[in-house]
């Protein structure tokens, strides 16, 4: 196949702004032959497998010596994605809890692959200090603890489970509804403290109540089905119109879901439209007697101003599991040091207060374990981006084990006009068997697959792309 074969179809870069990037590359060196187990229940195995001839088994690629890749995981990640991580023979560290910014920084210099989950900070300034860093796996939903505009101008992916646990944060939520409207909590505390206390006033059912739900997406939309099937009435208010779910309403406004709920919940991304998008004009807006629910960032709640509004007595209850500031590890106070005004928070009545564990079920914890960490070994192994959040999503066809003098070319560079015309003169003496790239923003991602070369050509392949002003990561894989 010729050159203008392999690159027929391919996007034209345009033009960018004309980052420069610090970072060294991973060096080759001897690819060692490693199987690459893939769960059954892998949801994306399919697509990115996609397109391999029926007869070939697919080649395992590798960067380089597999006992090179370290690894660091923190913040407990499930033993599912140590397993899979482990079985490539990658060298990997596990700490239970997330690190001080800098001990991070020490920590990360080293790594090329980094797993955190929601605590752990990956700031531009700890990503400076990540010199061999290909690509972060974030075992959770939310991405919003890492600076994604940074990793990407600097080559290194980011990747997420997206849905894997909104079941579990639905069901709490759910759980939660029903606790606040019948007290639980204050109820089980002075039973706890050897006090009776049987009332009913003031504790109601959930059936015929409004539910409204700011943010209907996997998590907002999955908790509207379970709603309803407890007799609820669910309005939702999202800045996309959406397809509402069994008898659900899209209201237009905030204001207008404020007014007519019961049952106020967040579940909205951490993004600086949804810093405090729930404040002191928000509580006036809402029903007098009504609750208040935040399982998705800390920052969505003006939370001095929940304090207020509970002590008035016009919201008569709350369930909190996530907070602006929150502790490094179990075990750790959650008092005043923390958050200012974490005492005031804990006296309220008919208060839940849960150390954010929204996603925290086996269920969720294993599926999840699974996911992020097949996603990093496909990137790792193979070059493949899709599901990334910060990258374009970019795969191709697998090589087949009778493609013996293979490799692949993975090229990051920035998103300026004539970058793949040099490329192209850089891959032109080569056999291109396949080559495909896409842009997002101010990166590209080109990735080609080359027959016929040998160890020195790979090097001379290596170092010319690497020799390219555009370039922000050159990585070769076989
Ligand atoms: N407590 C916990 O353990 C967990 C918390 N989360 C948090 O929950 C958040 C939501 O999760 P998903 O439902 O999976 O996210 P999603 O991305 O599926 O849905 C978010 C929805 O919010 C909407 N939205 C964005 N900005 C908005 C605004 N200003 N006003 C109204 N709607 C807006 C979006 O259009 C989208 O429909 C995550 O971003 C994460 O921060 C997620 C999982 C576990
Ligand atoms: O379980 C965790 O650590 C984080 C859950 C969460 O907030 C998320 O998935 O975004």
């Amino acid at each position: 196949m010729t050159i203008e074969d392999a690159t027929s179809g391919i996007d034209i870069a345009s033009p960018t702004n004309g980052l420069s990037s610090q970072r060294p590359s991973i060096s080759l060196s001897k690819s060692p032959s490693a199987t690459y187990p893939r769960s059954p229940a892998s949801k994306d195995a399919s697509r990115w497998q996609r397109g391999n001839t029926a007869a070939s088994a697919a080649k395992p690629l590798k960067p380089f010596a597999t006992e090179d890749i370290k690894i660091l995981l923190l913040e407990n990640v499930n033993q599912t994605g140590r397993d899979i991580l482990a079985a490539q023979g990658y060298q990997v560290d596990v700490l239970k809890t997330s690190l001080p910014e800098d001990e991070l920084v020490k920590r990360i210099r080293d790594v090329h692959v980094i797993g955190i989950r929601s605590k752990t900070q990956l700031t531009a300034r700890v990503l400076r200090e990540a010199k061999n860093l290909i690509v972060i796996g974030c075992f959770c939903i939310g991405t919003n603890q890492v600076d994604t505009q940074y990793a990407a101008k600097h080559g290194i992916a980011v990747f997420n489970s997206p849905f894997s646990n909104s079941r579990s944060v639905a069901e709490l939520v759910i759980a939660e509804v029903i606790a606040l409207a019948r007290q639980l909590g204050d109820r089980s505390n002075e039973l706890h403290k050897g006090t009776w206390n049987k009332v009913s006033s003031g504790c109601w059912e959930i059936r015929g109540k409004t539910l409204g739900i700011i943010g209907y997406g996997h998590i907002g939309s999955q908790l509207s089905v379970l709603a309803e099937a407890m007799g609820m009435t669910v309005v939702f208010y999202d800045v996309v119109n959406l397809m509402a779910l069994g008898t659900a309403k899209q209201v237009p406004t905030l204001e207008t879901l404020l007014g007519a709920a019961d049952f106020v919940t967040c579940h909205v991304p951490e993004l600086p439209e949804t810093h405090n998008m729930i404040g002191r004009l928000q509580f006036e807006q809402m029903k007098h007697g009504s609750y208040l629910i935040n399982a998705s960032r800390g920052s969505v709640i003006d939370i001095p101003a929940l304090i207020d509004v509970m002590r008035s007595g016009k919201l008569v209850g709350a369930a909190l599991d996530v907070y602006p500031a929150e502790p490094g590890g179990n075990g750790d106070y959650f008092t005043s040091d923390l958050n200012l005004w974490a005492e005031d928070l804990r006296s309220l009545k008919n208060i839940i207060l849960t150390p954010h564990i929204g996603g925290s079920t086996e269920e969720a914890q294993s599926a999840i374990g699974i996911e992020v960490s097949e996603a990093l070994v496909r990137y790792v192994n193979e070059g493949c981006t899709l599901g990334a959040v910060n990258m374009p999503e970019v795969n191709l066809r697998s090589l087949t084990m009778e493609e013996e003098n293979h490799v692949r070319v993975i090229y990051i560079h920035h998103n300026v006009p004539g970058v793949l015309k040099k490329v192209n003169e850089i891959l032109g003496d080569h056999n291109v068997d396949k080559q495909t790239t896409d842009s997002r923003g101010d990166v590209a991602y080109l990735m080609a697959d080359i027959s016929d070369v040998n160890a020195s050509v790979i090097k001379d392949l290596y170092q010319s792309l690497e020799g390219l002003s555009s370039r922000i990561m050159t990585r070769v894989l076989y």
